[in-house]
């Protein structure tokens, strides 16, 4: 079942055509790869999916629902979180304070009760704390949690940064260039956290990811944009013998010969 569809979506800035018609359905349960070449039109492609930005033509459907046109807070209390490329953590919050806060749509005390601190806003900030913590665990960083975000190593921060983005419970998680800036090591154990969002967790994935033995040995699809079109689909096989996707990678000569 599709549980995003986006239908001939179009960014232009200025004279720019940043997303040319693009038109791209994610499967529930699966994980899927969106790359391309520098400046090919993906991150304004997320930008419109979280609604950071509104397509000029296209829509979204997420779960059945059209969401172009909902603010970014909205489309993620509907089910849809994100990471992005650069790393955007509260560096001087806790590791725990950092999941909490991504739960913070999820609280429902009201005001009065905030107020009086009374019994229930105790218990509620019991489950997000249990809970929370039980997210730390999942990503491993639970022994972490009472570090500053800003003194964790680099790939753990982009693991805090996917267990706040858990924290909304999310059905699908965008995830921007998730190893940039890794060592192996690192991104090794990025990939099997990835792989256990969706075998654990039942999450739907999307990245973008210039790692390309990443993005072969984890995606079920790839979709590559170059210059803002969608210029090929499907699994690596197919992606890695396209002329035109090895033409956008190394060059005109490149397609024709290889
Ligand atoms: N807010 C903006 N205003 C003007 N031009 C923009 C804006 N955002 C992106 N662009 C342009 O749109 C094109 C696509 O950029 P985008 O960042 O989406 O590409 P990308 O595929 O994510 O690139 P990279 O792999 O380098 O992150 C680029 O030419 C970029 O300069």
């Amino acid at each position: 079942m599709a549980l995003l569809e986006a239908s001939n979506i179009t960014k232009v800035f200025g004279g720019l055509t940043a997303v040319n018609d693009v038109t791209l359905t994610i499967d529930e349960g699966s994980i899927v790869s969106v790359i391309g070449p520098n400046g090919a039109g993906k991150t304004t492609f997320f930008n419109i999916l979280t609604g950071i930005y509104k397509p000029d033509k296209g829509d979204v459907r997420f779960n059945g629902q059209s969401i172009a046109g909902l603010r970014p807070d909205q489309i993620a209390a509907r089910g849809m979180r994100r990471t992005f490329q650069n790393i955007r953590l509260f560096p001087n919050m806790t590791v725990l304070e950092n999941v909490l806060v991504g739960m913070h749509t999820h609280l429902r005390a009201p005001f009065w009760n905030i107020l009086l601190r009374n019994r229930s806003l105790r218990l509620e900030e019991g489950k997000a704390r249990d809970k929370s913590r039980e997210l730390l665990r999942f990503v491993g960083l639970d022994d972490k949690r009472d570090n500053l975000a800003k003194n964790l190593p680099y790939g753990d921060q982009r693991r805090l940064e996917i267990a706040r983005a858990l924290a909304g419970d999310p059905k699908l998680i965008l995830l921007d260039e998730p190893t940039a800036g890794m060592n192996p090591n690192e991104t090794v154990e990025a990939t099997h956290l990835i792989r256990r969002l969706r075998d654990e967790r039942g999450v739907t994935v999307v990245l973008i990811e210039h790692d390309m033995r990443l993005v072969m040995s984890i995606s079920e699809r790839i979709s590559v944009l170059d210059y803002g079109t969608k210029i090929a689909e499907g699994d690596g096989q197919v992606i890695r013998s396209n002329p035109r996707v090895i033409e956008a990678y190394l060059g005109k000569a490149a397609g024709h010969h290889g």
